[in-house]
């Protein structure tokens, strides 16, 4: 449904915000793009939407380029950050907004306004300003605008970020549940992992203007492709430990750990396992990092619990009732099958 061939975009002052990028989209998908601040996701997206004009490289939405194509001709409708609604127009002139623009009678976009508006529970709010609504209503409108035109792809900026956290998760689920039923073809910004994780399809996680990895949330979540998507991806970071190969297993911060296949003698590798994927032992493990328990923290159903080794730190999880007094000795032993074990900073096997 969308294809980004070699599209690069160069700022004036010699930013390079995509570097030769590739990416292809399919029809009906949740797509997010994520990564941090500055790598290009926003510039990315608005390049679909034709607000930025591409240095080089091409763009084809349904199996027509669009590249040079201007906005209002791709059949793509954009929800941005901050909603951008018309502050003087009630509710339902918001919505019926990009009706009017493509001359369509009112009496259609009034019915097809009020039809929107019912959907998204907006009926009671139509003859309000976006000056009298909340956050979520608000948010609510800009998608009833964009669902209005029924475009075929959705754009959003980081749709949710504007919201407070309980908001946000609410809106999260009304999001996905739009996305299902519309099944129009929607790709999203976001910084934010946990959204991406819960709301998409597929996510391509994105640094310095290009695609570092591709795929479905469980695929970026239990096999991130390098150490850069392995630290952004999960809820508690990765513990990364550096380490070497040597006589058939892996000497990594003081524990002698299996190794995947054949490395060579001496190798140096990270070492990488998930704090949820971590258990602690009180007991002396020669496949644990050993260390001293320096902090403790509540995560609800959980605590994180931080070792403090030689030279090294490294996370666990452990359930309710299992914390381990503070300054005592544990060892942290990586669930078999669990870790994965990083050449040069991409993934070379799991172990
Ligand atoms: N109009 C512009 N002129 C010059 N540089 C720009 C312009 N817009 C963006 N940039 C630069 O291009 C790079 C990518 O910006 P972009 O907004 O796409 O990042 P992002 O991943 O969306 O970041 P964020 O999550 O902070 O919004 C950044 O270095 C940014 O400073």
């Amino acid at each position: 449904m969308i294809s980004v061939h070699g599209l690069t975009k160069v700022f004036p002052g010699g930013v390079r915000a995509l570097d030769s990028l590739d990416l292809d989209i399919g029809e009906g998908e949740f797509f997010a793009l994520l990564g941090p601040s500055g790598c290009g996701k926003t510039t990315l997206l608005r390049s679909i939407a034709g607000l930025e004009t591409p240095t080089s490289g091409r763009i084809g939405i349904g199996g027509t380029d669009v590249t040079t194509l201007a906005p209002g001709r791709r059949d793509v409708a954009m929800v941005f950050q901050d909603y951008a609604l018309f502050p003087h127009m009630d509710v339902a002139a918001n919505i019926a907004y990009p009706l009017r623009i493509r001359k369509t009678p009112r009496a259609r976009r009034e019915a097809r306004a009020a039809e929107v508006a019912d959907r998204l529970s907006l009926t009671g709010l139509l003859g309000r300003r976006p000056g009298q609504l909340s956050g979520g209503q608000q948010q609510r409108v800009a998608l009833a605008r964009a669902v209005a035109c029924r475009p075929r792809v959705f754009l959003f900026d980081e749709p949710l970020s504007n919201l407070d956290a309980r908001l946000r998760l609410e809106a999260r689920t009304f999001l996905k549940r739009l996305q299902d039923e519309l099944g129009v073809t929607t790709v999203f910004v976001t910084h934010d992992q946990g959204e991406a994780l819960a709301l998409a399809h597929r996510i391509a996680v994105m640094d310095a203007g290009r695609i570092v990895q591709v795929g479905t949330p469980a695929e970026i979540f239990h096999r991130p492709a390098t150490t850069f998507v392995a630290s952004f991806i999960g809820s508690t970071p990765m513990n990364l430990l550096p380490g070497r190969a040597g006589d058939g297993v892996l000497h990594v911060a003081g524990a002698a750990l299996p190794a995947p296949g054949d490395l060579p003698e001496g190798e140096p590798i990270v070492y990488g396992v998930r704090p949820e994927y971590t258990d602690l032992s009180a007991t002396r493990r020669d496949d644990g990092f050993p260390g001293e328990v320096a902090v403790l923290e509540n995560l609800g159903a959980t605590t994180l619990v931080t070792l403090e080794g030689p030279d090294h730190l490294v996370q666990a999880v452990v359930g309710e009732g299992r914390e381990p007094a503070v300054g005592t000795a544990a060892w942290a032993v990586p669930r078999r099958g669990r870790a994965l074990v990083y050449r040069d900073g991409r993934l070379a096997g799991q172990a």
